[in-house]
């Protein structure tokens, strides 16, 4: 495999706007392979509850399994200590050997690279997608990474997906007022958290 795409987030749970943008961005890149890796400790959510790292996995493997270009990894989970994508990058260089890596985000996300662990080596590791989001202007991306140098900021690709206004903090607060989650996420997902109730306290 000469290139492989990562998308991380907290999937707390996953829904169909993370799915929509990994789909979008495997098609329009023509890549073979997209792997959801679930955040253990995702390092900007430090001081928020989050579900066991052993639910988000199982919901991501739900909601991707029906994708034969969809894949889980486990690697954040395994290791110690909080979820820096740097880390993860240079993990998956390591296992895959692959020539090109490609890490989708949310504009929210992106717009806060700057703030990531080691950010500058980050970019210069792999080709940050960033992709839009209801919600965020993309367009101030350019203002708040004009002081890196160029070769850093060609890593970084806007891409335009189809717009969902789904969240994961807005699924959970409808789950704990009773509310339908139908039609956000896989219907896989959504029984498995009535399963287990993650969501109800
Ligand atoms: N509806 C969406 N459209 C585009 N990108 C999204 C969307 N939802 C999430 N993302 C992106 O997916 C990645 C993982 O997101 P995350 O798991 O934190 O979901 P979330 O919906 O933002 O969660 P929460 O509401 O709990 O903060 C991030 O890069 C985020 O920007
Ligand atoms: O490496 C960092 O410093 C860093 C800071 C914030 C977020 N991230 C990663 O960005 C991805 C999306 O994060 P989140 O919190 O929006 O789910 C997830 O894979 C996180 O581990 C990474």
């Amino acid at each position: 495999m000469q290139e492989i795409c990562l998308m991380g987030g907290t999937f707390d749970p996953i829904h169909y706007g993370h799915l929509v943008v990994a789909e979008e961005v495997r098609q329009q890149f023509a890549l073979p392979k997209v792997l959801f890796i679930p955040a253990a400790r995702p390092p900007h959510k430090t001081g928020k509850i989050i579900s066991e790292p052993e639910h988000r996995v199982q919901m991501t493997k739900l909601a991707t399994a029906s994708n034969p270009y969809f894949d889980v990894s486990t690697l954040e989970v395994e290791r110690q200590g909080l979820s820096y994508t740097v880390d993860t990058v240079k993990e998956i260089k390591n296992i895959y050997g692959v020539k090109r890596i490609y890490f989708i985000t949310g504009a929210d996300a992106v717009l806060e690279i700057l703030s990531w662990k080691e950010a500058e080596q980050l970019l210069g590791m792999c080709t940050f997608i960033a992709a839009t989001r209801p919600g965020y202007d993309l367009h101030q991306l350019a203002d708040i990474l004009k002081l890196l140098p160029k070769e850093v900021l060609k890593n970084i690709v806007p891409l335009e997906v189809p717009a969902l206004s789904i969240s994961s903090s807005d699924i959970r607060k409808r789950v704990r007022e009773n509310k339908s989650i139908k039609y956000l996420l896989p219907e896989s997902v959504e029984e498995y958290i009535v399963r287990t109730k993650i969501y109800q306290t």
